[in-house]
């Protein structure tokens, strides 16, 4: 098997967004046509927040193995990104808002009650990957950032226009990711292009962007199963 240009391997990880990222799930699919219903939207929202809460931790894994102060420097900005610092508080307590914005009160979001078990399993899952794994491998399970640009774009719209009972203070999180989250892909892309030196190290990466996909579909799964569109 020959090496891929980085024309190709790009192509390939790509590729891996427009076959199985989470906006072609049914639960993603019906929430930016305007149909889940605000039970329906609010498990999302509550799920989601498991999610956010560890986007930082594995961060922190996988910069405890990245090997140049460099490389530290530019992924520490991740974490601050979602922890905040005094006077900008960050994507967590962004993400606590939006669930404010939908009527679920702050405690009820941290004390993780809607947390659903398989929700919980997923996200862990991706934890350990990133603790588990090569560097390399673990920040090419974070390039579904390549594509949550466009879909975050999309969905700031579809909460303002289908879902106008959401308070709009709700949507900064997703104002603040569309510059973090190209920043952070473009960061995540040159590491991986860089450090995958072989054909079976950009296999792993591929391999590495379907788990993480994986992750994001089990979490829609778990939320389709428990909140089905009858039961409204
Ligand atoms: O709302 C979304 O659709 C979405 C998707 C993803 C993603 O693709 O993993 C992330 C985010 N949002 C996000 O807000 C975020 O901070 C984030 C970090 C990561 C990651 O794996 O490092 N993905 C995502």
């Amino acid at each position: 098997m020959h090496l891929l240009s980085n024309e190709e391997f790009t192509m390939r990880l790509r590729r891996v967004g427009e076959l199985r990222y989470h906006d072609k799930h049914p639960y993603h699919v019906r929430m930016h046509e305007g149909k889940l219903s605000p039970t329906q939207l609010r498990a999302w929202v509550a799920n989601r927040f498991y999610y956010q809460q560890n986007i930082p931790v594995k961060d922190a894994l996988i910069l405890s193995k990245l090997p140049t102060r460099e490389e530290r420097r530019d992924w520490i900005q991740r974490i601050i990104d979602h922890d905040g610092r005094e006077g900008n508080e960050g994507g967590i307590e962004a993400w606590i808002r939006l669930g404010e914005a939908v009527d679920i009160p702050r405690e009820e979001m941290l004390d993780e009650r809607h947390v659903l078990p398989a929700v919980r399993f997923a996200v862990d899952a991706y934890v350990n990957f990133c603790r588990l794994q090569p560097w390399p491998v673990a920040v090419a399970s974070s390039l579904t950032e390549l594509f949550a640009p466009v879909l975050i774009t999309q969905r700031i719209a579809v909460f303002e226009r289908l879902y106008p009972w959401i308070r709009p203070e709700g949507l900064e999180y997703f104002q603040a990711r569309l510059h973090q989250a190209p920043r952070d892909a473009d960061h995540g892309l040159e590491l991986v292009l860089r450090e995958c030196k072989d054909r079976r190290e950009q296999e792993q990466a591929i391999a590495a962007l379907n788990f993480k996909c994986d992750v994001l579909w089990a979490i829609l799964d778990a939320l389709g199963l428990a909140f089905p569109n009858e039961a409204n």
